[in-house]
């Protein structure tokens, strides 16, 4: 299944919801414009080459089990028309619409459009697969200043995130009114989405900063492995996950009367680019690299279990008397039951941005989360965290994002952020 470009630009059926021929026969005809259909998607590829869907009430890339690669970018809004900011949001959604089903940005694309004129695609992504692409977008604090009359349609939910100890936040990589996040299984492909849309917004936005990432550090579905952060831990043990379906509703989305009603379906992000020292970490002890998780560094168990599903007993004492799971350790301080039970989605990559001139490499996670309130989710764990975690001395957290992600995009009629503008 690759790109190419079509004289009518349209999109099969069996790409557009990313159903099998056999599935689009099951659900017949009639059922493919329906809402029923389109609240109940087959959301996720079968294979890593396979398109995800694009339509549906929730955004893909939230519980989608994560992709290999991610580039994330932040824009500034350099227009100052609403009006011209919402035909851009109209033009964003086709062309995500058709870059997740594997087809060029364009109608035309790469190479099917008029010699006199720049291509509708810039091309890198010809003959690629879809390979799971997923194209999220979520709205900033900033976009609901004065500039567009939508202040009083801010979610206090997306209220400005607190500062916090020890953090050494660089604004020029912070911040932004408007984010995606492109996650593939094929790092051309979710560049090129980015690219692309960032071509589309040309005088309307301007990049502000994006971010590269690799090796997914969390699994979002118990069908993933869980993989390993750049410290060599697995990460995304204990997660929210896609298979967790009453958690996710009282977790990650946004529920009538949480907010503002634009946002029901909707989720926030929170972004962190967070620095490992890794060369200090590389000669610490592995029994103290453990102790900081308070999970081992093979299997993934807690300390006090044996596999890596296990839960953590944290009153078990070893013999000196101690707790076996150290008060200051990491899983300790973030677990649910040290915060009346709140939970994030995490969805990190792990970051290597060459090295910083000092002979260290520059190299960490960039910490992505989704949850329903971040006022009452990664705020109260990451203040735990920034006082009191024994992972400090090695981490630094260097830049900062906070997103209001809507609902999904139904239909082809339909645009990312319509229930915000319309
Ligand atoms: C504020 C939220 C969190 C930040 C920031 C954060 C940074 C961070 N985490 C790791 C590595 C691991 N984290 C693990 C578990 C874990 N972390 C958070 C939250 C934040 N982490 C939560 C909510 C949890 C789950 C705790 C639990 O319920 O047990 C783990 C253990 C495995 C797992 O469950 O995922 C690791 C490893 C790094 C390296 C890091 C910053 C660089
Ligand atoms: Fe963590």
């Amino acid at each position: 299944m690759t790109r190419r470009s079509t004289a009518s630009g349209g999109i099969s059926r069996r790409r557009l919801f990313g159903l099998g021929a056999a599935g689009v026969a099951a659900v017949g005809a009639g059922a493919v414009a329906g809402r029923s259909f389109i609240e109940e998607p087959v959301a996720h590829a079968a294979s890593s080459s396979d398109p995800v869907a694009f339509y549906g009430p929730h955004q893909a890339g939230i519980t989608t089990p994560a992709q290999d690669r991610l580039h994330f970018v932040a824009f500034d809004v350099i227009t100052k028309k609403k009006a011209e900011l919402v035909e851009l949001l109209q033009e964003w959604t086709a062309a995500a619409a058709r870059m997740t089903q594997g087809k060029d940005a364009g109608t035309f694309g790469a190479v099917g459009g008029s010699p006199e004129a720049p291509p509708d695609d810039t091309g890198e992504a010809l003959g690629l697969p879809a390979s799971g692409l997923t194209l999220t977008i979520g709205f900033g604090p900033s976009l609901f200043d004065e500039r567009f009359g939508l202040a009083d349609r801010r979610p206090p939910a997306l209220a400005d995130l607190p500062a916090f100890p020890g953090e050494d936040l660089q604004p020029e990589i912070s911040g932004g009114d408007i984010c995606v996040q492109a996650c593939a299984h094929d790092p051309q492909v979710a560049v090129h989405a980015i690219r692309n849309l960032a071509r589309i917004g040309f005088g309307k936005v301007s990049v502000r900063y994006s971010q590269l990432g690799f090796g997914r550090t969390s699994s979002t579905s118990r069908s993933q492995a869980t993989p390993r952060n750049l410290m060599g831990f697995k990460d995304g043990t204990n997660n929210l996950k896609l298979e967790d379906t009453a958690m996710l509703r009282d977790h990650l989305w946004a529920a009538p009367g949480d907010g503002p009603a634009w946002m029901d379906g909707g989720t926030y992000l929170v972004t962190r680019k967070i620095r490992m020292h890794i060369e200090t970490w590389d000669r610490a002890p592995l029994s103290e690299q453990e102790a900081i998780f308070g999970r081992d560094k093979g299997e993934g168990a807690p300390l006090t279990g044996h596999k890596e599903f296990d839960a953590p007993d944290f009153a078990k004492k070893g013999p000196d008397g101690q707790p076996v799971i150290a008060g200051d350790a990491h899983v300790r301080l973030a677990h649910p039951d040290a915060h009346g039970g709140a939970r994030l989605l995490r969805r990190g990559y792990n970051f290597v941005d060459g090295s910083d001139g000092l002979g260290r490499l520059d190299a960490g996670l960039f910490f992505i989360a989704y949850q329903r309130d971040p006022r009452k989710q990664f705020v109260p764990i990451q203040r735990m965290l920034a006082e009191k975690d024994s992972l400090n001395e090695y981490i630094k957290h260097v830049s900062s994002g906070l997103f209001a992600c809507p609902p999904g995009v139904v239909d082809g009629g339909d645009y990312w952020g319509r229930t915000l503008f319309a």
